[in-house]
């Protein structure tokens, strides 16, 4: 009271001077980055809404509504894809697949932007490591697992071949019952297992006991919204989440009882377990990420990982990799193997031409029991036609993977932008150009893979959806043996009647499907 009498306030200030005076001073920030951002920012030249432009908050909220692939295709329908379109006040999006060399190719591009680098996805690790150098040496030194097609026929392939036919074993008894199934569902638990078995040598026995052991899947989905706001929204990102207690506040413990904190946990007792056992005796389990035994010779791959001069992985990274493979791996492969066979059971021509296909080479005896790789993509061009249609239009990790241009700027797709500017793309929407596909590039058509060579080969370099460049998706090639090996089996063996199709979700930048529901009814094969 004091000291406003001393300026003689009280006498001026009347309650709507106050109020005014408060909102003034709360509106003024407001006001003052809308204006700068729309005339005086560096990328003020480049088209976009002004709350987009103006507010990172908003794309964030677009995604916590899951709505972000179907806002930004609405932007490029708006704003045309001749521009890259400015989705939040710093970073530029480019709609065009003509840009995604420029940007994911370009050495000088490799600096990933801070939607990496929340913390969200638990300790560091290949894909949270944003400075382009150290990315190369840890790349490199996890690069002696086998990640290639060729390595995973040789080692992994016999090891698929058992879950595919446990999961088709189970999906004759839900058939045999005339159940209702998740078939979204189903599939899912089929690529958490395979996960598990790639991580910890074991599956977590979902596919067996029919359920999302651990509440993995469910609780991975549920933690998506919060995972895409913090990497989107500037202030909550930069200010928030660098307070400790904070941070720890919302993110997975290793001690919680299921979800990402129980893999966490899961990660720290089977390496600590492997380590002790190796210091006894030589490893004569499973093989599996950790480790691999073959022939009288010792592989060891994410424990003895090394870098160029020879030092190993820190305690804290042999953990964080090996739940990196199943945070990258499992609900993505699961949203391929779902939206791939809800496209094809739910268009009845390409169902009956995947059948027809299967059949006949079936008669001709060039099929094994399950179906192996080689034989997918050698006998079943059409089903392989499917998976890359599916695939185009459902991406399972549609978010804005950003890169930093460096100082100085760069040229990209002919704009040229400057330096510091976090630019990106969207397979959601790369994947459906007009210009490319042409007219019906939204609708599920295989035919157009198989038009030609040269046609094919076109669509496959322009595909975004396992990333492309130095960063291209490592597990790529497992994903496709899943889906070249489950997939055709599934419709080898059963009529599929849809109770209900479900929907593709895209929560946070990495999609699911959600209640796609039906019956499989086992048909006679030869
Ligand atoms: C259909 C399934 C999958 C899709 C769509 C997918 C998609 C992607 C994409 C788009 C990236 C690159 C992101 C970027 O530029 O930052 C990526 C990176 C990565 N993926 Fe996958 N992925 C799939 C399956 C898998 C599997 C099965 C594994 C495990 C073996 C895996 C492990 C990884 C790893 C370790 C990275 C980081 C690579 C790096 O930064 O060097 N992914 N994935």
């Amino acid at each position: 009271m004091g000291l406003l009498a001393t300026f003689n306030i009280t006498e001026n200030l009347t309650l709507g001077r106050f109020i005014w005076s408060v909102l003034a001073l709360i509106i003024t920030p407001f006001i003052y980055r809308i204006v700068y951002s729309l005339y005086f920012d560096p990328l003020a030249r480049f088209p976009g809404p002004w709350y987009t432009s103006s507010f990172s908050s908003f794309i964030a909220l677009i995604s916590v509504r899951k709505q972000e692939p179907e806002f930004i295709h609405s932007l490029v329908k708006k704003y045309g894809s001749t521009l890259p379109i400015r989705i939040s006040p710093t970073t530029l999006f480019f709609p065009r697949p003509s840009a995604l060399k420029d940007i994911y190719w370009t050495p000088s591009l490799n600096h990933k932007t801070k939607l990496y680098g929340t913390g969200a996805l638990g300790p560091p690790h290949l894909f949270s490591t944003i400075e382009a150098e150290s990315h190369k040496q840890l790349r490199r030194a996890l690069s002696n697992a086998p990640w290639t097609i060729g390595q995973l026929k040789k080692k992994w392939e016999s090891r698929f071949d058992t879950l595919v036919t446990l999961f088709i074993h189970k999906m004759n008894e839900h058939a045999a019952a005339d159940r209702t199934i998740c078939i979204s569902d189903k599939v899912a638990q089929f690529a958490a297992d395979v996960m598990s078995m790639i991580s910890f040598g074991e599956p977590f026995g979902c596919v067996a006991n029919q359920r999302d052991e651990k509440r993995i899947l469910e609780n991975w989905r549920q933690g998506l919204p919060f995972f895409g706001f913090i990497a989107r929204c500037r202030f909550f990102r930069d200010q928030v989440m660098n307070v400790g207690f904070l941070a720890s506040w919302f993110l997975p413990t290793f001690d919680q009882a299921y979800g990402m904190g129980w893999l966490m946990g899961e990660a720290d007792r089977q390496v600590t377990e492997r380590e002790r056992q190796n210091a006894e005796k030589e490893f004569e389990g499973m093989p599996d990420f950790m480790q691999q035994y073959v022939h009288f010779f010792f592989y060891h791959y994410c424990l003895d990982a090394r870098y160029q001069d020879n030092t190993t992985l820190t305690p804290l990274q042999k953990r964080a990799h090996v739940t990196l493979l199943i945070q990258a791996g499992a609900d993505t492969t699961a949203t391929a193997l779902g939206s791939i066979l809800r496209f094809i059971a739910s268009n009845p021509s390409s169902l009956h031409l995947a059948h027809a296909e299967i059949e006949k080479a079936d008669q001709a005896g060039l099929l094994s029991t399950p179906i192996q790789y080689e034989e997918t993509r050698q006998h079943l061009p059409y089903m392989v036609a499917c998976i890359r249609e599916g695939l185009r239009l459902n991406p399972p990790a549609p978010n804005l993977f950003g890169r930093v241009v460096p100082e100085g700027g760069k040229v990209i797709d002919g704009v040229f932008v400057p330096g510091g500017t976090e630019v990106t793309t969207h397979a959601f929407t790369t994947q459906r150009d007009v210009g490319l596909y042409g007219e019906d590039a939204e609708e599920f058509k295989p035919e157009r893979w198989l038009k030609s060579e040269e046609v094919m080969l076109e669509y496959e370099a322009s595909q975004f959806t396992f990333g492309m460049g130095p960063r291209v998706c490592l597990g790529k090639d497992i994903a496709i043996m899943e889906m070249y090996k489950l997939l055709p089996e599934i419709i080898r063996r059963f009529d599929i009647e849809i109770e209900a199709k479900g929907s593709y979700i895209v929560s946070g930048g990495v999609a699911y499907n959600e209640g796609f529901l039906g019956k499989f009814h086992a048909r006679k094969t030869g």
